[in-house]
C-alpha cells in the first residue's frame, strides 16, 4: 500500500532572516512561527500522515521550507540545487533522510538549479516552473531524471511569483487551480479553475476530499467547500511573510510502498 509519510523540518531560530523576493519584508514572530508549524504538523498527523522530521538546520533561515530541497517521483528522490545560494546547505540532511527511507537518490548538478516549489505533479505529468530559482539546465536535468520513469515534463514560464506553486496547484481530480494575476501562462493548463485569492491557489491534498489550506484564503475555501471538498485550514501567517505557503512546509512521499 502506498505510504502516507511526509517530511517536515522544524523552523530555524534564524527564520526571520529568510529570503524575501517579491514582497516587502515584514517582522516575523519566531515564537508564533513555531506554534503555527506545530499546528501544521498536527493537521498532517490528524489526517493520517506519518511525519518525519528532517534534522533541523539552525543556520539556514529558510530550512523550514523543506519542499524546495527534494522532488519525489515514484520512489526516486531528486535532491535539488536551490537557485538561492543561501539555501544550498539545506539539502544534505534531506538526502540522508530520504535515503534512510529507502528512496533511490538522484541529484541536480551545477550548472542546474531547481527548487521543489517549482514542481507540480499531477499523475505522471510533471509541470516545472522556469523562473527565478529554476534554470533551463535544472529543467533539462529534471526531464532526464523523470522521463525514463514514465513522467511527461511540461515547462512553464514563471516571472511574477517565487515558484510555480506560489500561484498554481491542483485539486484531487487533477483540475489545476491558480490565481491568474500571478500566472504567466494559464492557457498551458487544460482543465483550469481560477481562484479569487493568491493563497487560495495553494492546496495540500490530505486524502479523499480534504484540502489543507491557509487561513488567508477564506473565499477560496468557501468555493472549494461548495464544490464538495473539505478545507482543513491552518494559519501560517509567519511563513507567508517569507513567501512560504502550505505546500512548501512538507514533502509528501506518496510513491513509497511501506
Ligand atoms: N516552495 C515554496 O513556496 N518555498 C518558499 C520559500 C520561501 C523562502 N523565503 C525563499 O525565498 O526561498
Amino acid at each position: 500500500m502506498p505510504s502516507k509519510k511526509a517530511l517536515v523540518r522544524r523552523p530555524s531560530p534564524r527564520l526571520a532572516e529568510g529570503l524575501v523576493t517579491h514582497i516587502e519584508r515584514e517582522r516575523v514572530d519566531a515564537d508564533l512561527a513555531v506554534e503555527q508549524w506545530e499546528e501544521y504538523v498536527k493537521a498532517l498527523r490528524t489526517h493520517g500522515w506519518e511525519t518525519i522530521e528532517v534534522d533541523p538546520a539552525d543556520d539556514c533561515p529558510d530550512s523550514v521550507f523543506v519542499e524546495d530541497t527534494v522532488v519525489m517521483y515514484k520512489n526516486v528522490a531528486l535532491i535539488t540545487r536551490p537557485g538561492a545560494e543561501s539555501r544550498r546547505d539545506e539539502t544534505a540532511a534531506v538526502e540522508e533522510a530520504v535515503a534512510g527511507l529507502g528512496c533511490s537518490v538522484n541529484w541536480i548538478w551545477e550548472p542546474g538549479t531547481l527548487e521543489g516549489g517549482d514542481v507540480l505533479k499531477i499523475g505522471d505529468t510533471v509541470y516545472v516552473g522556469r523562473g527565478g530559482r529554476t534554470n533551463a539546465a535544472g529543467v533539462q536535468q529534471l526531464r532526464a531524471a523523470f522521463e525514463p520513469l514514465g513522467a511527461r515534463v511540461v515547462a512553464v514560464p514563471v516571472s511574477k511569483v517565487l515558484h510555480l506553486k506560489s500561484a498554481v496547484t491542483a485539486l484531487p481530480d487533477g483540475t489545476v487551480i491558480g490565481h491568474i494575476p500571478r500566472m504567466d501562462a494559464p492557457s498551458l493548463f487544460a482543465r483550469f479553475l481560477p481562484v479569487p485569492e493568491e493563497a487560495g491557489s495553494h492546496v495540500v491534498l490530505l486524502g479523499g476530499a480534504k484540502l489543507l489550506m491557509a487561513a488567508s484564503a477564506p473565499k477560496t475555501a468557501e468555493l472549494f467547500a461548495d464544490l464538495g471538498y473539505e478545507p482543513v485550514v491552518v494559519d501560517i501567517s509567519e511563513f507567508e511573510k517569507l513567501e512560504g505557503c502550505v505546500t512548501c512546509l512538507s514533502v509528501r512521499l506518496r510513491g513509497l510502498y511501506a
